[in-house]
């Protein structure tokens, strides 16, 4: 059982300012995880030899009102501050976490991308294609993994890895 306050390597303990949780921040690729890490935090593009040349994700928008462009398919003018976002993401991570729904059935009635109409899924993309902080995030996922949440232009964001 891994020492309460001994973390590995590239991990810092933080405290959600919306829910007061802690989480756990992985100092190199900015990511952010629920769940106490057990192993040294990965660092985003290492090597480009170990990395993949493209990923296929699925993610979830949650625009706010500081969005480079607050509006969408849902909601014309949508006016929620940052903070409800996050709020809403935790809760949307939190079903997902606990098998309650899927990912896709959750990105198609409340994520504020016009990639809803799919379940979120973007399709294939290589490195600079997306915004910055999405593609490090995205290619630091392992097939499979779910995001923390993730800060754009766009919004905030949660994504999972399909391939
Ligand atoms: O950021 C902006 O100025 C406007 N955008 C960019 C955009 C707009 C329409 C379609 C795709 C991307 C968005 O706000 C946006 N970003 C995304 C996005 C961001 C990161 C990864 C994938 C999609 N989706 C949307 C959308 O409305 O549907």
């Amino acid at each position: 059982m891994p020492d309460a306050e001994q973390l590995p390597d590239g991990w810092e303990k933080r405290t959600s300012r919306s829910t007061g949780l802690s989480y756990y921040l992985n100092v190199h690729t900015k990511e952010s995880q629920w769940d106490q890490p057990t192993e040294i935090a990965k660092k985003s593009g290492s090597n480009a030899a170990d990395g993949p040349a493209e990923v296929q994700c699925l993610h979830l928008l949650v625009k706010h009102k500081g969005s480079r462009r607050p509006s969408s398919w849902r909601e014309q003018h949508i006016t929620r501050t940052k903070e409800e976002a996050q709020l809403l993401l935790e809760v949307y991570r939190n079903k997902i976490v606990q098998q309650e729904t899927t990912f896709e059935e959750l990105a198609r009635s409340y994520s504020d991308c016009s990639s809803a109409k799919r379940g979120g899924d973007l399709g294939k993309f290589g490195r600079g294609q997306m915004q910055p902080p999405f593609e490090k995030a995205a290619f630091a996922l392992n097939v499979g993994q779910l995001s923390g949440i993730v800060d754009t232009d766009s919004g905030l964001h949660i994504i999972q890895r399909k391939s």
